[in-house]
């Protein structure tokens, strides 16, 4: 039998059912899910659907809900933006009590962005198939599990059966090689991978991510990597476990008691020697920058030492883009990226909220101040992000600085679905993973940047790396 990659592994350990091939195309399989995870956008309508067709949860105890994206970050009594946000909080609460799904409310020790909560609570182990009704699920391919983002028309699926229907997927190796220089995150690696590849660049594919670079990193990073997969176009994004896999896991909850035959059977979860890829991206981290974002999607990003780009040096479409981009970013050709003035920064999300982002901004906002007129907003990805930052003194760091850490987790400022928004015409310098037009408040411009870039840029007001202050 030919070598095959970690996805095929995992996905071919998961088929319940193979359909036939359709006018040669990909065949659907029907994979069984070990972990299926919820958060309160749109998953009421499965529920209804659930309960018309007078079916129940298959199995509750792999089911996991919290409640994350609208939820508010300064007290649990504030009131929940909106009506459409409170009825789907209202709805997730009466659909887990009544189905037997364990939520995670938000003002408990266990509540955060569902992609931060699962892993640190150890639900998310090698060799997994996980789903969620959520793009940014690619996050949990850290740990060398295929996990997903499903459409709202399939959470009813996986809730009765346990199982979902999945197009065969391309295989696409990012080989990174070398190591990042000091002060060059994980997050400047996956942003200068979709500015090369673009948004559609890995699309039909799982990457998987490999090399020097990659097996340097701590879990935390690897999460933020694969977070950004979907930016890319991708299905899912992971990387093979390792040591630092093993290690991360073995001190979380519910581990089975012989941890290390279940070590054993986690590491043999790797790609082949004599696996063939679909594609391949060769990357040189030694040679990167921090990455910023001038435009509307990932993918129009640059080294922070460049300028903003002129539309003319695009061709068709991607001209027509640029130009719509910097209209609505309100930015002008030539302009040094370096000097991108901004109102706001925003510490936070799946992306970049987790401790180790957290420790990276107070490194260098230790004995600085954010400058005057900036607003600098640190959320916890996690309650437990937020216990664990305060147990080391990043809580004070951030006050003393003059950042606004907020006491609860949460989606917050990544998407605005709370109070957590720009006003129109607001800039802000964004750990998170999108920057579409109007994602952090209508008419709002983001720029997508690293931790420590993010902390720099509160310091300074402008667009700025940690070794520039
Ligand atoms: C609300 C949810 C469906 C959405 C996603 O799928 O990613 C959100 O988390 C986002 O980041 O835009
Ligand atoms: S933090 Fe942002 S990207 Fe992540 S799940 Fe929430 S809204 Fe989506």
């Amino acid at each position: 039998m030919p070598g095959r990659t970690l996805a095929r592994k995992v996905w071919d350990e998961h088929v319940v059912r193979s359909e036939a091939a359709v006018d040669g195309g990909q065949p659907d399989d029907l994979l069984y899910v070990d972990l299926h995870l919820l958060h309160e956008v749109n998953t009421q309508f499965a529920f209804d659907d659930l309960r018309a067709a007078g079916r129940t949860v298959r199995r509750p105890e792999l089911t996991l809900a919290v409640e994350d994206h609208n939820t508010p970050t300064r007290s649990p009594a504030e009131a929940v933006h909106g009506p459409a946000g409170r009825r789907q909080l209202e709805l997730l609460r009466r659909n887990c009590a009544e189905f037997g799904i364990p939520l995670r409310r938000l003002g408990g020790a266990d509540q955060g962005i569902v992609h931060v909560v699962a892993p640190e609570q150890g639900l998310v182990r090698p060799g997994m198939v996980v789903v969620c009704c959520d793009s940014h699920t690619t996050t949990l391919g850290a740990f060398g599990a295929l996990a997903f983002g499903i459409g709202t028309a399939q959470v009813e699926h996986v809730l009765s059966t346990q199982t979902v229907p999945a197009r065969r997927l391309a295989d696409m190796a990012v080989t990174v090689q070398g190591l990042l220089p000091d002060g060059v995150e994980a997050k400047d690696l996956v942003m200068a991978l979709i500015a090369r590849i673009g948004t559609g660049g890995a699309q039909g594919h799982v990457v998987e991510y490999r090399g020097e670079a990659v097996s340097a990193m701590s879990m935390e990073a690897r999460m933020t990597l694969c977070n950004m997969s979907v930016e890319a176009g991708s299905k899912a994004g992971l990387v093979g476990p390792d040591d630092t896999t093993v290690r991360y896991l073995r001190d979380r909850p519910g581990m089975p008691a012989d941890f290390a035959a279940e070590a054993d059977r986690w590491l043999a979860f790797r790609t082949d020697e004599d696996a063939v890829f679909d594609a391949e991206v060769v990357i040189d981290a030694s040679r990167l920058t921090p990455f910023v974002s001038w435009g509307t999607n990932p993918g129009q990003s640059l080294p922070l030492s460049g300028r903003v780009p002129d539309p003319g040096e695009f061709d068709g479409e991607g001209q027509l883009a640029a130009r719509r981009a910097l209209d609505y970013m309100g930015l002008r050709p030539g302009t040094a990226l370096r000097d991108i003035e901004v109102d706001s920064v925003f510490l936070g999300s799946c992306t970049n909220g987790r401790i180790e982002d957290l420790r990276t901004a107070a490194a260098v906002l230790a004995g600085r101040k954010v400058a005057d007129g900036v607003h600098l907003m640190v959320v916890p990805g996690s309650a437990r992000v937020r216990e664990q930052a305060v147990e080391e003194g990043l809580d004070r760091v951030f006050a003393e600085a003059g950042a606004d850490f907020r006491p609860l987790a949460g989606c917050s400022m990544c998407c605005g679905l709370n109070d957590d928004r720009l006003r129109p015409g607001q800039r802000a310098a964004s750990t998170s993973n999108r920057n579409f037009e109007g994602r952090q408040g209508k008419g709002s411009r983001t720029h997508i940047v690293s931790p420590s870039v993010a902390a720099a840029t509160a310091v300074t007001g402008r667009l700025t790396a940690p070794a520039d202050l």
